[in-house]
């Protein structure tokens, strides 16, 4: 049961990569589907070697996948025409999980956050101070910061820096690489809560990629669970973490912490989450 959504606006089929050839031939991804709803937040989780960023490659077009259906909004993406590829690119955003080495050091933060917009057209040359420093505000950024460099700024800032820069072409779709698993474990739940406030603020359609369960589990609404470049089980959140019909899924549910140590400070990281998203005292960056 693969539990696609009505009407998707994402949406990937028997998608399949092989890297190498003969003897040597690894299928990276094998058969993938999924599919994501407009508004709607998808996890994809498993081991490291899942297949998970291969898929995202595939998806944004970084990858030549060998066969299957890649399509966003009616858009043919192994296909698309010049203007459909421009459309893709402004409407579905990354967020990267380095926050340290995805923004170019040699740009202020005013540029990092115009570039977009200059690339995409998304905004009128006059208008586009504005909707730089209204992104920057939306991440509890000011326009203080504006001529400054990421090196002045801390790992959780830069990674606020890293989701303004996404959302100041005002996305439909945020894709999102791993993107808390970088930073320290305050940090991190500072990030996900962003990342949990933005996209219910701005409606954002969000598939969110991350080995760890817990972390999964705070934000997404439906989860895919990969192995092996399979898909294992898709199933709601409250399916997959309350009544999950694979073992292996079982398994990487109930991981030891104590053998995970990133895991452990993804779960607390959650936690810190949760209790600042109830009120409790917030956690400094
Ligand atoms: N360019 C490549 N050439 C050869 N093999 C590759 C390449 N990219 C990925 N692979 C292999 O494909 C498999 C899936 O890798 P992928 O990076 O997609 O997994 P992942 O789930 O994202 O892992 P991680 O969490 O460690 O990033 C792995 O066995 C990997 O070694």
């Amino acid at each position: 049961m693969t539990q696609m959504p009505a009407h998707p606006l994402l949406y990937v089929q028997d998608l399949v990569k092989t890297f190498g050839s003969g003897s040597r031939a690894h299928t990276a991804v094998d058969r993938v589907s999924f599919a994501l709803a407009e508004g709607e937040v998808l996890g994809l989780v498993g081991e490291s070697g899942s297949g998970k960023s291969t898929t995202l490659r595939c998806l944004m077009g970084l990858e030549t996948p060998d066969a299957g259906d890649l399509d966003y909004d009616r858009i043919d993406l192994r296909k698309p025409s010049r203007t459909q590829r421009r459309r893709f690119r402004r409407e579905v955003q990354l967020v990267f999980q380095d926050p340290y080495s995805s923004l170019d050091p040699r740009m202020t933060v005013g540029q990092i956050l115009a570039e977009p917009l200059v690339v995409s057209g998304a905004c009128p040359a006059r208008e586009r101070r504005d909707r730089v420093v209204e992104t920057l505000e939306l991440v509890d950024l000011g326009a203080e910061h504006l001529g400054r460099h990421p090196r002045d700024f801390s790992g959780g800032q830069r990674q606020r820096i890293a989701i303004a820069r996404a959302l100041v072409v005002r996305p439909r779709v945020l894709v999102c690489d791993e993107p808390v698993s970088a930073l320290d474990v305050s940090v991190q739940a500072q990030v996900l809560n962003l990342l949990k406030d933005m996209q219910s603020r701005l409606g954002l359609s969000v598939l969110f990629v991350a080995h760890d369960l817990a972390v999964v589990r705070y934000l997404c609404d439906r989860v895919v669970v990969l192995r092996d470049g399979r898909v294992v089980e898709t199933g709601t959140r409250e399916e997959i973490y309350t009544r999950p019909r694979e073992e292996y899924t079982r398994t990487l549910l109930e991981a030891v912490p104590r053998l995970d140590p990133a895991g452990e400070r993804a779960r607390r990281a959650v936690r810190l989450a949760r209790a600042a998203s109830q009120g409790a005292a917030q956690p400094v960056a």
